[in-house]
């Protein structure tokens, strides 16, 4: 898979970052908690844990399962 430009767009199911660490799911506080809740962001696709780019970065990212790493960007490369 791969995405457009900033991958704002972007709604598919890639869930894995580009250390390979799975993604919390959006609607999780569990291990980070965060503003980017589908609730604060009803229009950016936020299911699940799957890689979006909620705040125009420079790609799909997610916050990761790993208590010790915040956010990392998503194994996805730019169409
Ligand atoms: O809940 S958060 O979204 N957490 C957060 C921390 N770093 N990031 C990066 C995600 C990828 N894009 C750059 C910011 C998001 C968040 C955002 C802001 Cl503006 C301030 C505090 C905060 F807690």
């Amino acid at each position: 898979e791969c995405y457009d430009g900033s991958g704002s767009t972007y709604r598919g199911t890639t869930s894995l970052t580009v250390t390979g660490k799975k993604c919390q799911a959006w609607s999780s506080s569990i291990p980070h908690s965060h503003e980017k809740t589908p609730a604060n962001y009803p229009n950016a696709g936020l299911e699940k844990n799957y890689c979006r780019n909620p705040d125009n970065d420079k790609g799909p990212w997610c916050f990761t399962t790993d208590p010790s790493v915040r956010w990392e960007f998503c194994n996805l490369k730019k169409c």
